[in-house]
């Protein structure tokens, strides 16, 4: 499997790429930081995802950064993307697998016990766990869990894990105070006008908590 690193996941959102493409924003935020991107826009279907997500893999290239797709697995694969990441209300992750075959990154959100407790450590490579604070990105989002909630989470899934919602550079202590393995963010890069800046600045925090917790 291709390896990835969970720290700064980029996720990206046409409607907050104001000033700058998707794949300027994936650039600059690498540039900055990011270690995973995943492209998530809910508008333009599977023929748009795969548009774009093309570009997104020619740029990409060589930078080391694996690329997720958010819901589509029919666009993951004409990609050739590194991954899909999948929720509740998407195809299963066991059928994500038996279609993509074990070398591809599956991901799977998870809200609560319930849907903890049912991760299957054999399928799901990572666990995007939240909201932890409420959102206007999503506006569908679930309640909103908190550090001890993603404390909570993750002990159950007991899977490499990403925290998601809400989340800010002020926030990087608490998410790895509480086990996860990095955060993702979609406001605090995709809508800031200077995306290398803001993943920079989080990145920086990201490296000065990870050693404060490392023995
Ligand atoms: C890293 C990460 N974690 C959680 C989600 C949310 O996925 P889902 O619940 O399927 O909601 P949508 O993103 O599809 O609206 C995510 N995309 N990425
Ligand atoms: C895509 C997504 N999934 C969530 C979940 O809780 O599953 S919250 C979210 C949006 C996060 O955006 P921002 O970083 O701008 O708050
Ligand atoms: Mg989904």
């Amino acid at each position: 499997m291709t390896s990835f690193d969970l720290s700064l996941y980029l996720v990206l959102d046409p409607d907050l790429c104001r000033t700058h493409s998707m794949v300027e924003t994936t650039m600059a935020a690498i540039a900055g930081g990011a270690t995973i991107v995943q492209l998530r826009d809910k508008k333009v279907g599977t023929e748009g995802l795969i548009r774009i997500g093309r570009e997104l893999m020619d740029a990409m290239a060589g930078s080391g950064v694996p690329l997720i797709v958010n819901d589509d697995i029919d666009a993951a694969i004409a990609i050739g993307a590194d991954g899909l990441h999948v929720g509740q209300d998407d195809i299963s992750a066991q059928t994500a697998r038996e279609r993509l075959g074990r070398d591809k990154i599956i991901g799977l959100s998870i809200e609560n016990e319930e849907v903890a407790r049912k991760v299957d450590p054999s399928i799901v490579d990572y666990v995007g766990v939240g909201p932890i604070f409420a959102t206007a990105t999503k506006p569908d989002h679930k309640p909103a869990i908190g550090f001890d909630g993603l404390a909570h989470l993750i002990k159950i899934a007991k899977r490499p894990s990403v925290a998601i919602g809400g989340l800010k550079q002020d926030h990087v202590d608490r998410v790895f105070a509480a086990g996860a393995n990095g955060l993702a963010v979609v406001s605090a890069i995709c809508g800031h006008p200077d995306p290398e800046a803001a993943a920079h600045k989080i990145a920086t925090e990201i490296m000065a908590t990870k050693s404060a917790f490392a023995p």
